[in-house]
């Protein structure tokens, strides 16, 4: 609490007047995207609106993503639809090996699967992967490739925005991000039960990409921004996909962005479904911090560590780290 508002509260029940009820919790940034392709200014405006939200709250909302309804809707029911399918055609993906290119899972060996069952699979180029998605339901293949390629899209604007943000240039990495890894991840989390006193579907944890773009069907997900020890629900607003920054934009940035804590939460009211999408440079591509924002001032914070990295890291180091960008400072103890 700030010592302004520490100080009227001990004040108050000094005098035994009711103590002040906490400030509300703030409401997350909405950024309207449509303003990137606008005018310069309003571009510029946008990029300055998604920098301060990726850096004073690690998150933000995006409306007006160019996204269709009709695709996001049609990427969650080919999620539903999938994990309505019989234990034993879902188990035809299953696997121990966190290498293969698709993955379905029930149980918590990843350490943070609290109740949540996933399929995860990688999708750009889509024309590489989508040979290893489902065949059943039938549409999964063309709903869900056109959501993700259009994921892809937005992940490149955002990744524009936030590199001309930083002062680093929107070309900046650009080949490398167009050919870099999405690693689509369905969640499929239980209603809570009366019964259960334990209501986390997924624990706390921070992506290792650069960015996640996700989707969900019902409110579930909460986040703790950086200065903050309490967990905010992040509204599911109908059309709105919600945005994080990842470890490896952390590494980029130097320590100017840091990656978002996050959990999933299980919803009263239904079971609930969640389309994270993350975004990074390709398997073997190290992230380093960038040299243009290394000086005398800000000695450089992390070492470089690709994807294929933080893959070996995995299996020895659950629930040792809850933002895997800890293990790559330089200065940890
Ligand atoms: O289900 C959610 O809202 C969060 C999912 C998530 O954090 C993940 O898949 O990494
Ligand atoms: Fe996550």
């Amino acid at each position: 609490m700030p010592a302004v508002a520490g100080s009227l509260y001990m004040a108050s029940q000094h005098k035994g007047v009711p103590p002040l009820p906490p400030p509300p919790p703030r409401p997350l940034p909405v950024i309207n995207l449509g303003r990137l392709t606008m005018d310069s200014a309003s571009r510029a405006l946008a990029v300055r609106d998604i920098v301060l939200a990726c850096r004073e709250r690690g998150c933000f909302e995006v409306v007006n993503h160019g996204i269709s309804r009709s695709c996001m809707n049609g990427a969650l029911e080919a999620a539903s639809e999938f994990f309505q399918l019989s234990t034993e055609r879902k188990e035809e993906f299953a696997s121990d090996d966190i290498r293969q290119p698709i993955r379905y899972d029930t149980s918590s060996r990843d350490g943070i699967s609290m109740s949540r069952s996933f399929l995860k699979h990688y999708a750009n180029p889509l024309d590489d992967w989508i040979k290893f998605w489902p065949t059943q339901p039938p549409t999964y293949r063309e709903k869900m490739g056109e959501y993700a390629v259009e994921t892809q899209r937005v992940s490149m604007q955002l990744m524009e925005a936030i590199l001309q943000g930083l002062g680093l240039g929107p070309s900046y990495l650009q080949e490398k991000l167009e050919g870099g890894v999405q690693f689509v991840a369905l969640n499929n989390y239980p209603q809570s039960s009366a019964k259960k006193a334990d209501k986390i579907g997924l624990a706390p944890h921070s992506d290792y990409g650069f960015l996640t773009i996700l989707l969900q069907s019902s409110p579930g997900l909460e986040v703790m921004h950086h200065e903050d020890d309490a967990w905010t629900s992040v509204p599911a607003i109908p059309g709105a996909l919600h945005v994080h920054v990842g470890d490896h934009l952390e590494v980029l940035s130097n320590g100017q962005l840091k990656s978002l804590v996050h959990r999933a939460v299980l919803n009263p009211n239904e079971s609930r479904i969640s389309i994270a999408s993350i975004h990074g440079l390709s398997m073997d591509e190290e992230v380093h911090c960038a040299e243009e924002l290394v000086d005398e001032h800000h000695p450089k914070m992390y070492r470089g560590s690709s994807f294929q990295d933080f893959l070996d890291f995995l299996p020895a180091n659950m629930n040792r780290y809850k933002r895997y960008v800890e293990s790559l400072r330089i200065d940890k103890p």
